[in-house]
Order: C-alpha cells, then structure tokens, then sequence
C-alpha cells in the first residue's frame, strides 16, 4: 500500500492548481497581467459558433480538484427500498458502522468526524451482510466517493491474493483521483493492495495480478481481465461504477462496461454512484443491477427562492453590450458570471470588454483542463471579478463569492426552445448554501422575449424588467 500511496501522491493531478502555469498557445489565449485576453481568430470555425457544451468527465474533474471539502446538501435524499433485506437504518457515528479499526483510523486521518448525509444514508447498505446492490445518486462534492471507497476496502479478503474489487471510472484522471482516496483512507491497512488498471500501467506478461483492489478505466479492465486474463472476472465480488451517468451515457463505455458486468458473477455486489441520473440512464442501471437499493436526490426541492430574477430589453448584440457596460459597476462589486451560448460570442464578447478597460476572465470549452482550473483558481481567489463562459461551466462548480449570474444569451435547446434545466444550473451557480443572488437575463427579439416567458412559466417565479438605462433600477441590483 505504501508504495502505492506514494503513486498516487505523485500524479500531479490534485497539484494541477498550484503548479499550473498558463501557456501562450498560438493567438487565442494569452494571459496579461492576471487578465485572460482572447484575440478573436481569424478565420470562423464550427465549433465556435455552436452551442458550447461540456465534457461531462471533464467536468466531474474540474469538480473534484476544486472541491475544498465536504459540501452540506440543502436537498434530501429519497431511499427507494428495492430490496427488502436491506437495512436502512442510518448512522449518526462512524464507530456505528462497527468498521475495522485501522478504517476508521484511515478515516479520522482524512479528518472526518461525521458521515455526510449520503454516507450515513448509504452506508449501514453498502456494508451489510448478505451485500446489497446500490443505485445512488448525491450532488457533486457530498461525499460519494469516500462512501464507496469505505465499501471497497471493508470488503477485501487480504487471505486472498487476486482481484476481489473493481472500480471503474470514465477517465485516466478520475481514476487517480480515486485511487488517491482510497490510498488515504486506507493507510493503516497495509495488507490491502491496490492497483490502477489504467493507460500506461503494464502488467508482465504471464504474470496474475495479486492487487485485492483494481481502480481504472473500463477498456484496461477488459484487456486485463478478458482479453490477458491476467486476474479471474468471476472471482470480483465488489464492482463500483463511478460516475455512472458518465459511463452509461457515453457510447464506448457504455458497451464496455456491460461487457465486464456480463463477466461478473451473479453475486457480485453492484453499486452503481452519481451525481445525476436522467430517466435512461436509470432506467439502465436498473436493468443491470438486480434488487437495488435506490437513495436518489429530491430535485423538487430546489428551489430559486433566494434569487431575484430579472430580465432587461435589448435591441441587439450591441444593445447588450451596453447592458453590461452599464450594470459593470454593479456586479464587479461581488462576483459575477456571465454565459453566453456559444465559444464565438464567449470569445467577442471578452475582447471588447477586455479592450473597454475591464478586467475579465473567459472560459470556454476550447481550453483544456489545466487552462480552466488556472482560470477558475483566479476567479475564485478574486484576481478577476468577471467571468465570461459558456454551459462549460453551468453545472457543478461552485463559486462562493458569485453573487450576480448573467444570461447574455438565455439557454436554449437544439430546437430553440426554453432550456429550464440548464438555465436553473446556470443562475444556480449564484445563492449558493443560502446566499441571495441575482439572475440577469439579456433579451433581445420577441423569440428571445418567449423563451424568457417560458422560464418564468416553468419555474411559476417572476422575473421582473430591469432597466438599465435608469439610475434607480440600477441601485435595485447594487444593493
Ligand atoms: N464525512 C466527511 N467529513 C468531512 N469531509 C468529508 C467527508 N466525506 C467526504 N469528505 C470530503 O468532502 C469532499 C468531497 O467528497 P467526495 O469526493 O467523496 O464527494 P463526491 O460526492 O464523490 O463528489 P463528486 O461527485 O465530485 O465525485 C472531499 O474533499 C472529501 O475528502
């Protein structure tokens, strides 16, 4: 396990932050002074001007190294019982959970007093005998993966030397990320071997693989389990699918994973952990896992109680850019984000602000992973005020300090229609843990005044008229 700790420790993955350093790469990105500066290119390309979307991995990413901490759910978890042998019973204690003692050593170390709300929830089920299969849905940052991870390393038969727990994540990073969990909390128990079946590890040919614990991507696993068969598929009686929205949603993944479900043994132990669940990705998931026990997030009660809403009346771009020019005072006074619909508009939009005196920061689906998190990190430390992005960054990432969300363009679908989930974790990204904030939506053309309709419909919450020609309604939003 040391030596694997250390491994772990040295992917510079959960470093990225403080080590990153941003490159000048060609004529699009260019850091001046703290100030990201985007240069519109020359020429037009596709991807500029269509919807900027998110990497769903990546984004899970993103999450994760940004996460300081345990983030405390306003939301409450729905237990749909499937099984009914499985104890639902939650613990208040880890001593509760009656766990080996160096666990909950490991676990005091990683400085957890408490379980988190999906923890004491899952847990008493995840750990109990005969195991029960798991379908389990919990925001981002509230404590899955130490959940699982606990699973995992309570499960092994450190008697027995071969591959007894599969963990499959989306990407290489995510993978690490996990296993650097799992090298943590599981830092008393020597015995327990873990390994990442991952790009870039080899295993010497003729040799079985002894780790009790396999962390990695689906298409390694398969090479190592099927095709090298360099440990025994049936002998795996944990399988933890991390990020399952990912991993079914994604085409390769989806089929590889099902390939190495089918391998598995009947009793095998299926836990299933993730963020989000759309009603396919569920109804999958329910497919292959008989009798789960489903704990899922009650998304009724998001509400937007604590945000005011507002909508201004443009005549055009410019007309919105004047919009912005007028409430910049305003909302450089907290923190402000500010999404547009495609990279183009991200990157026009930055440029004129940028050469107008102001110091924004942009971020856009063109940069890679370790260009967003320098990006983010300065925003968050309060280097840059404004931030320019797409729906990139609508989902997840919490900034505390955000107090003004700003629709230059209101999401829409591919059919141009209202896009109320998208908008809800778009201006979701302000009143944050209870905080108040404020929704500005940019509306220029009747379409424009109809999707803006549609939003106020859908969520029956006013959205009122700003005007931001008027000194008063702009004391409205300063205040
Ligand atoms: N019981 C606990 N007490 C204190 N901190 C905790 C506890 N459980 C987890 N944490 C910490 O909270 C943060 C988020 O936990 P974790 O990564 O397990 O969440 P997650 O739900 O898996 O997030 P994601 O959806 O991004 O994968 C981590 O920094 C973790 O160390």
């Amino acid at each position: 396990m040391t030596d694997w700790a250390k491994k772990a420790e040295d992917q510079e993955v959960a470093k990225l932050v403080d080590q990153l350093q941003i490159q000048s790469d060609e004529n699009t990105f260019s850091t001046r002074n703290n100030s990201c500066i985007y240069d519109l290119p020359a020429t037009k390309n596709n991807e500029e001007s269509e919807p900027d979307v998110a990497d769903p991995a990546e984004t899970s990413l993103l999450i994760k190294i940004l996460g300081k901490g345990l983030v405390n759910t306003k939301l409450s978890l729905d237990i749909q019982q499937k099984n009914p042998n499985s104890p639902l019973h939650s613990v208040k204690t880890f001593e509760a959970l009656h766990l080996k003692e160096e666990l909950l050593k490991g676990i005091y170390a990683m400085g957890f007093n408490t379980p988190s709300k999906i923890q004491e929830t899952a847990l008493p089920t995840l750990l109990a005998d005969p195991p029960q299969n798991m379908i389990a849905q919990s925001q981002s940052g509230t404590g899955k993966t130490a959940a699982f991870v606990l699973a995992m390393l309570s499960r092994v038969n450190v008697k027995l030397n071969h591959p007894q727990v599969l963990c499959l994540s989306p990407t290489y990073e995510l993978a690490i990320q996990t296993g650097e969990v799992a090298a943590r909390m599981g830092q008393f128990c020597p015995e327990i071997k873990l390994r990442f079946a991952v790009r870039g590890e080899e295993v010497e040919r003729n040799q079985k693989i002894t780790e009790h614990i396999l962390i990695g991507t689906p298409g390694k696993m398969l090479d190592w389990g099927y095709k090298f068969r360099l440990f025994d598929m049936k002998k795996i009686s944990v399988f933890v699918l991390d990020e399952a929205d990912v991993m079914i949603a994604t085409q390769g993944h989806h089929d590889q994973c099902l390939r190495i479900h089918k391998l598995l043994n009947q009793q095998c132990q299926m836990l299933f952990f993730s963020a989000t669940y759309d009603r396919e990705v569920m109804d999958f998931a329910q497919l292959i896992v008989t009798e789960p026990t489903i704990i899922r997030l009650n998304r009724e009660q998001e509400s937007l109680d604590n945000i005011k809403q507002y909508y201004v009346k443009c005549k055009n771009e410019e007309g919105k850019y004047n919009a912005i020019q007028n409430i910049y005072g305003c909302i450089s006074i907290g923190q402000a984000i500010i999404f547009c619909h495609t990279r183009r508009t991200a990157a026009w939009l930055a440029s004129k602000m940028t050469s107008d005196g102001h110091s924004v920061a942009v971020l856009s689906g063109d940069l890679t992973v370790e260009q967003r998190l320098a990006v983010l990190d300065r925003f968050r430390s309060g280097l840059q005020k404004v931030l320019i992005t797409t729906n990139v960054l609508s989902r997840g990432i919490d900034i505390e300090q955000v107090t003004i969300v700003v629709n230059f363009d209101l999401p829409v679908d591919i059919r141009g229609n209202a896009d109320c989930e998208t908008y809800l974790h778009r201006i979701g990204r302000t009143g944050r843990f209870g905080k108040s904030g404020i929704a500005i939506n940019l509306v220029s053309g009747d379409k424009c005044m109809a999707v803006c309709n549609a939003i106020e419909k859908h969520f029956k919450k006013d959205i009122h008229i700003l005007n931001t020609d008027s000194a008063d309604d702009i004391e409205k939003i300063g205040n």
